[in-house]
């Protein structure tokens, strides 16, 4: 039986136990200096590192805090080397700092010893321009990110002092939206728009707020705007994102339409609030120069976990007095959520889907997974494939089209139900609608055309749609069920942003349902192992199905 709800480990894991956090304080405050690693039911695990201890000392807790918070609720007495590594790693705060001099970049420590370690990283010293006096080294401008990247990976950080930048913009909420309803932020959107206000300065401008899909990230977005007052560019990840964006900017806030920009196509206009999409900015040299040539007060990286990518990390360069990331998550396949930190600046709010639910904001959502065997003859192009070595990417894609799923469908899709069902193989989405008489989203139709049906079905005219890649960026109001039919690999965004799908505020006493339908004995079923398996640690709950039990009782059983 264990006394208090943590256990603290000498390495910095700590696991919380959270049949005694019921309402999920403990853990919100534990996300506040530590990286949240999963949360499946019954015990979360979070790690303090060394950069979540230095973002915690920016936001002005002391290491004293931290240990006493901990002493207070962990079970195990707290390793003396923790304790010292805690005091220690606080302690650096404001040890490194980046400055601009003379064109160049002037990285500057406290001490000599840092710059021993900074010159001992092989890859660090090549982009080394110059060794000054006063522990100073310089380095090249366009190195900046590189550079970030590179001290991060040896766990240093510096405060970003070269961002000097920044027009003033007037702009504010209005009391009564255009479409004339009533808006107030609700409590945690203030909460996390104030964090993030009342820090950054600390550490040059920049910082991260993790929400979970649907909680209004793009209001907390347009507070953080209205409380700076300066020109802002807000990065999207696609042009129905922009879109999105522009609407709720005209609808809520009172600046004229013609003070928004979206810079997508020549000739490029440039707008006290302009907005663009990460692919398109880093597709366009021109454009992103003319783009940069503007002094923004404010750049927003929206879907942050986005800005990684190697074609994408150089819209971190945007100069701009103040950056701001947002995200549901940052989880990416290849690891590098992270450098997100590394190159925008510390998370200083984090909410949790618990947290979200415990104040009455997220609706209960069951997932299942429904098994189903391939069909004999799926089943021999699929060991013929495996024999001929024909690779994954076909192995993918006979799992994806198994004609059992068929047989699934027929019990799952439920003309009383609202049903949103999402396909990564378009070819399969195009099969179903037709099969089913289901309104498709698809790359065939423009982006008006695909808003309207979008709207058909959020006005309860249509009550089931399936889509494709495209449909992840719509908003889709009141479901009741998510169906997956195929998928993009192992991905857990793709995963995360599905489910996120089915987050709702305004019916959060409804329990929805996030079905998925995997091929048994395939390269699906595998991927989709990793991809429960990272829902599981958001906290989500899974029944396993297959398709005899299906048959037998529905998923209602
Ligand atoms: N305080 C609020 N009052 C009323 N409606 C709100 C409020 N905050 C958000 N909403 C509405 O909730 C919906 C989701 O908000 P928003 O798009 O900002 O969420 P998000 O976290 O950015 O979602 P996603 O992760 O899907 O991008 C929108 O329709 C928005 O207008």
């Amino acid at each position: 039986m264990y006394s208090k709800p943590l256990i603290v480990h000498i390495d910095g894991t700590i696991f919380l136990n959270n049949s005694m956090d019921p309402d999920g304080r403990l853990a919100q405050t534990l996300t506040e200096f530590t990286d949240l690693i999963k949360m499946p039911e019954g015990v979360y695990t979070f790690k303090l590192t060394s950069f979540s201890l230095w973002s915690a000392a920016a936001k002005g807790y002391v290491a004293a805090e931290v240990i006493s918070f901990l002493k207070s609720y962990s079970h195990n007495k707290l390793g003396l080397y923790l304790e010292e590594k805690i005091n220690y790693v606080m302690n650096q705060y404001r040890r490194l700092r980046l400055c601009e001099s003379e064109n160049y970049l002037a990285l500057i420590a406290k001490d000599e010893k840092i710059i021993k370690d900074i010159l001992s990283d092989k890859s660090i010293s090549k982009l080394l321009v110059s060794k000054g006096i006063h522990n100073t080294l310089y380095f090249k401008m366009s190195d900046k990110i590189e550079l970030k990247q590179l001290l991060f990976k040896i766990e240093l950080y510096a405060i970003d002092e070269t961002n000097k930048v920044g027009r003033s913009l007037d702009i504010n909420f209005l009391r009564t939206t255009r479409s004339g309803k009533e808006f107030t932020l609700r409590d945690y959107q203030l909460e996390a728009a104030e964090s993030y206000l009342d820090n950054n300065a600390s550490v040059g401008g920049g910082g991260v707020v993790i929400m979970p899909p649907r909680s209004g990230k793009t209001c907390v977005g347009l507070k953080i705007v209205e409380s700076l007052n300066m020109t802002t560019l807000i990065i999207t990840e696609n042009e129905v994102s922009s879109e999105k964006w522009k609407q709720e900017i005209v609808d809520k806030m009172d600046l004229s339409e013609n003070s928004i920009e979206l810079y997508k196509k020549e000739p490029h206009k440039v707008a006290p609030i302009t907005i663009t999409d990460y692919a398109y900015i880093t597709s366009d040299r021109k454009a992103f120069d003319l783009l940069n040539s503007y002094e923004w007060g404010l750049v927003i990286f929206d879907d942050v976990h986005r800005l990684p990518a190697k074609t994408y990390i150089e819209t971190a360069n945007f100069e701009s007095k103040h950056k701001l990331a947002l995200a549901a998550t940052l989880e990416r396949s290849d690891n590098q959520g992270n450098m997100v930190y590394a190159v925008v600046g510390p998370k200083w709010y984090e909410l949790l889907p618990q947290t979200l639910r415990t104040l009455g904001y997220l609706k209960s959502i069951e997932c299942v997974e429904v098994k189903v065997p391939l069909s004999e003859k799926d089943k021999e192009l699929y060991l013929y494939s495996e024999k001929n070595n024909l690779g994954n990417y076909k192995l993918r894609e006979i799992a994806a089209f198994n004609a059992m799923k068929k047989e699934a469908l027929n019990v799952l899709i439920n003309p009383h139900k609202r049903t949103l069902i999402a396909s990564f193989y378009k070819d399969l989405a195009k099969k179903i609608s037709d099969e089913y008489n289901i309104n498709y989203i698809g790359d065939e139709s423009d982006l008006t055309t695909r808003l309207q049906v979008v709207e058909k079905f959020n006005k309860d005219e249509i009550n089931s749609l399936i889509y494709t890649l495209l449909g992840v960026q719509f908003e889709f109001t009141n479901i009741d069920t998510l169906i997956s039919v195929s998928y993009r690999q192992a991905s857990t965004n793709e995963e995360y942003l599905r489910l996120g799908k089915l987050m709702e505020i305004d019916k959060c006493s409804e329990v929805a349902k996030f079905i998925s339908i995997i091929s048994t004995d395939t390269v699906e079923e595998s991927d989709y192992r990793l991809r429960r398996k990272s829902l599981i640690n958001y906290g989500f709950r899974f029944s396993i199905f297959d398709l005899a039990d299906l048959q037998k009782g529905g998923v209602d059983s």
